[in-house]
């Protein structure tokens, strides 16, 4: 027989059983944390114009875009990030709508990465948007909602890290790098590789003080945490207001009282380029990668028409479920339903059987109806 015809791709897979009943479970509680905070449910389609992804919005690279073309020629793809479609959804129907919008969705994105990554190309993804407020007071309702969020699934051991993506950009104007050195030390500071950035730096002769301080914000071990620490290394206005920026976030956070799972690390960049201010990762034990992943994206609606401030985040569920299923917290799934058997070529027992099942659906109680296994048993599980 054709091994493909069982088997799935590499880097996506089937999900069923008591997994995918943990998984919807989590969906629920992350879906409910979130409606508490009022987000109103919207959902795009998996397939958008190239264009919604293209190159000048600043999200995953044309090189990972699942692409292929329909009918009439036009170049689609496999949304990768959601964030790009909902800005075109929000720029679309909402383009004079002068309140802050609250979306929050779930849905699956598709990335071709290298099979060398080990990573899943489709994973389900569960977010949150906030259009059209530029403050700090949005900041912090974003930040709490994932840490609520993440709460509400039992997990207890994460930290939400914050950084702000303008502290390093001043600070590279600051030390005169150009646009193409800025770009390729965002990237190495990104994935904290510490020896791609001193290289660079190096190459590229950038002097003291700003060789150590751009060095530091790729270093893993040393990030720059201490928001006192970050003011006193720079002198330009751009991070200075970064740092502002973070402290007055610092205190908003202090009052929704979960100051206690936050740290700062101003190394903390991310490798899409529509972020405009504050970032932030989430991350907790047992999985490597960050499962929340967010920040504030000032400029990106502008690009759909629509000229308005915004942030947001997503979950990477796919990613949660490991983490608490490492750390071993329990989940409640729905017990499994009840099996009515009948005895097979008995229509009255038949009939009997299937008032009996249809009562119990009406009370919501899952119930099977299956023919007898064997002759003596019958058992209602
Ligand atoms: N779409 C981003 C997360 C995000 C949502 N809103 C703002 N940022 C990501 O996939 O990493």
């Amino acid at each position: 027989m054709n091994n493909r015809l069982l088997h799935t791709p590499e880097g996506v897979r089937d999900i069923y059983g008591k997994e995918y009943a943990r998984k919807l479970a989590v969906e629920q509680k992350l879906q409910n944390a979130i409606h508490c905070f009022g987000y109103e449910d919207i959902q795009t389609p998996s397939i958008e114009f190239f264009d919604v992804f293209s190159k000048e919005i600043g999200t995953t690279p044309s090189k990972e875009l699942y692409k292929f073309f329909d009918k009439e020629g036009n170049t689609l793809v496999l949304r990768p990030d959601f964030t790009p479609s909902i800005a075109r959804c929000a720029a679309k129907y909402f383009m004079e709508e002068k309140v802050p919008l609250r979306f929050s969705y779930n849905g699956n994105t598709f990335t071709n990465t290298s099979n060398l990554q080990g990573k899943l190309k489709e994973v389900t993804q569960m977010g949150a948007e906030l259009i059209g407020d530029p403050s700090v007071e949005a900041d912090a309702e974003v930040i709490s909602m994932v840490i609520e969020a993440l709460k509400s699934t039992g997990l207890t051991r994460f930290q939400v890290t914050i950084g702000e993506v303008d502290y390093f950009r001043g600070l590279c104007e600051e030390a005169g790098l150009d646009e193409d050195t800025e770009k390729e030390l965002r990237s190495c500071i990104s994935g904290k590789n510490f020896f791609a950035a001193q290289e660079l730096l190096e190459q590229k002769q950038i002097p003291e003080p700003y060789h150590s301080i751009l060095l530091k914000l790729a270093d893993m071990f040393e990030n720059i945490e201490s928001l006192e620490d970050a003011k006193s290394l720079v002198k330009n206005e751009r991070s200075l207001q970064a740092i502002a920026r973070l402290e007055k976030l610092k205190k908003r956070l202090e009052q929704y009282g979960v100051a206690e799972y936050i740290t700062f690390d101003l190394g903390m960049l991310s490798k899409y380029q529509y972020y405009t201010g504050v970032v932030f990762k989430a991350y907790t034990y047992g999985i490597g990668d960050a499962v929340v992943k967010g920040g504030r994206y000032d400029n990106l609606l502008r690009k759909f028409g629509k000229d308005t401030a915004a942030i947001g985040f997503v979950i990477v569920i796919d990613d949660l479920l490991e983490a608490l299923s490492r750390q071993k917290v329990v989940i409640d799934v729905p017990a499994s339903g009840k099996i009515m058997y009948y005895r097979a070529g008995d229509e009255t027992d038949y009939l009997v059987k299937l008032a009996e099942a249809a009562k119990l659906r009406k009370e919501g109680i899952p119930t099977v109806l299956s023919p007898e296994i064997t002759e003596n048993e019958e058992a209602d599980q």
